[in-house]
């Protein structure tokens, strides 16, 4: 099952409905903390460990892991930034009675753990706060955030005030938004979900290996999937994303174009005139942008793949030549990266999961917001939040290969927005695989690997 993401507003309203299901916050609140002491101790086993603790809940969680590391061995120090506020942390504090410092007086240990704030932020740490908080995870040798590392906005990722990098973050019931989104996302450490009996069920969450369909004993080529490349000015992009189209399972692939086109497996077939796309009722899927630049020519192919009544992928400059807020898209998916974004969908406003679950609903379109946070959005409101994926994506034509997985999968039989995740998932693992120097062709030579 995907891990799933819920905001705080939504998190706030399924801790309600635990509490009116008679489990009270105290017992949410023992069982976050201990769940978080169990984390801190298997990542960082026994050691001297200090707890930051804040006024609410995020601090009310640190006194109940302290209690509990206490119990494991661990010498625990516990420094509040101020007095217990809200009164599941005034409970979880009166049973706190171990060792306790001032924020002043916190001097660095082995074992950090920030319970300052979490969902509750509602605004950037004070400097002296940020500073010391920064300077005591950089000098501890495991440096954990319980729920969210403080100062960082729970919906939108944003960073309020300076945060520190963590080894881990440990969240509760659901992940929240924040842990998938930039630029918080690198301070997160690995991620590690606790349940605390929350029912947490969300179209929100978090894109996981994806279920590929078995491919049928009986499988000819054409149902394998059948997909069609538009090519235009640059025809290393189309190389590129037919490439990967084939090596991603498609059993035939066609770039119809006049280019030379240089480094495509002998097996994908070059050549075909426009009238194919609507004709050929064997065609599962047509990917156009990868390299058809701008201009008249750009626009007939456009024209052409809008015409044809097939599931389409629509990438890079089809993107642009699109023009503004789109409408009646339905069985295509777009991959914009943030500039095109922009100018599809000028004028939206909020959160980027908001803006993008905006997008897809207003063009009808599955829509993947790419980037280091890329998202995939549903206009029927499901948004997946890709997994972590490696720095060295950035590079050119990653994107065109990207947009010829999504191709093949559509292809062969995919329903769009579960084949738009599974294309991310997939190429962000056969990035971890290529090593921080490939350049894009080397995704495709993964691609077997990844898929197998
Ligand atoms: N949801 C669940 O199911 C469960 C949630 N649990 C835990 O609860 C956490 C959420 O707790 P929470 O709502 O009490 O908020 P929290 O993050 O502790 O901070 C709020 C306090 O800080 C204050 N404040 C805010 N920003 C500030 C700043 N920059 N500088 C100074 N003060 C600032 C704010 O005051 P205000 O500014 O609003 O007056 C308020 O007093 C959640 O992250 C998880 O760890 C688990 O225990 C169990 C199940
Ligand atoms: N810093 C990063 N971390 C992770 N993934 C990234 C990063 N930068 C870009 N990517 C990914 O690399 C791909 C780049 O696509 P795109 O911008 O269309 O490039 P191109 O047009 O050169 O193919 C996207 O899948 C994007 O999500
Ligand atoms: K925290």
């Amino acid at each position: 099952m995907p891990r799933p993401i819920l905001t705080a507003d939504r998190m706030r309203a399924a801790e309600q409905a635990a509490i009116e299901g008679g489990t009270s916050v105290e017992t949410l609140m023992d069982r976050a903390g201990t769940a978080l002491a169990e984390a801190v101790h298997r990542l960082a086993g026994t050691g001297d460990t200090l707890i930051l603790c804040g006024p609410g809940n995020n601090g009310g969680d640190g006194y109940v892991a302290g209690r509990k590391l206490v119990e494991r061995g661990h010498r625990v120090r516990v420094a509040a930034l101020a007095p217990p506020a809200s009164a599941a942390c005034v409970a979880a504090a009166s049973r706190w009675d171990g060792e306790t410092v001032t924020f002043e007086q916190a001097s660095p240990s082995p074992i950090l753990v920030d319970c300052l704030f979490g969902t509750g932020l509602t605004h950037g740490l004070e400097a002296t706060v940020s500073e010391r908080l920064s300077d005591l995870a950089k000098s501890a040798s495991s440096a954990i955030a319980c729920d969210l590392p403080s100062g960082v906005g729970s919906d939108d990722g944003r960073c309020l005030s300076p945060v520190p990098a963590f080894d881990m973050t440990v969240t509760f019931g659901a992940l929240k938004p924040a842990h998938r989104l930039m630029p918080a996302l690198p301070s997160m450490g690995r991620v590690v979900l606790a349940d605390i009996g929350i029912d947490a069920s969300s179209t929100w969450f978090e894109i996981g290996r994806p279920e590929v369909p078995a491919l049928a004993a009986a499988a000819h080529k054409y149902s394998r999937g059948y997909v069609a490349v538009l090519a235009g000015e640059m025809s290393g992009a189309a190389s590129l994303a037919a490439s990967a189209a084939a090596r991603s399972g498609a059993g035939y692939v066609r770039v119809i174009g006049d280019g030379l086109f240089q480094g495509l497996p002998a097996s994908v077939v070059v050549g075909g005139k426009l009238g194919l796309l609507a004709d050929d009722g064997r065609i599962g899927s047509v990917l156009i942008g990868p390299g058809v630049g701008r201009g008249a020519g750009a626009k007939a192919l456009l024209q052409a793949a809008l015409d044809c009544g097939k599931p389409l992928v629509l990438d890079a400059d089809a993107l642009n030549e699109l023009g503004a807020n789109p409408t009646g898209m339905s069985d295509a998916i777009l991959t914009p990266h943030a500039g095109e974004f922009a100018r599809l969908f000028p004028g939206l406003d909020g959160t980027k999961p908001e803006m993008t679950l905006q997008a897809a609903r207003n063009s009808g379109a599955i829509v993947v917001s790419k980037g280091p946070d890329t998202l995939v959005a549903s206009p029927d409101g499901r948004l997946g939040f890709a997994p972590p994926a490696p720095s060295w994506l950035a590079s050119a034509g990653t994107g065109d290969v990207l947009a010829g997985i999504i191709s093949a999968l559509r292809a062969r039989g995919m329903d769009a927005f579960d084949a738009a995740c599974a294309g991310v998932w997939i190429h962000g693992r056969a990035a971890e695989l290529a090593g921080p120097l490939m350049i894009a062709d080397d995704l495709i030579s993964e691609l077997p690997a990844v898929l197998a």
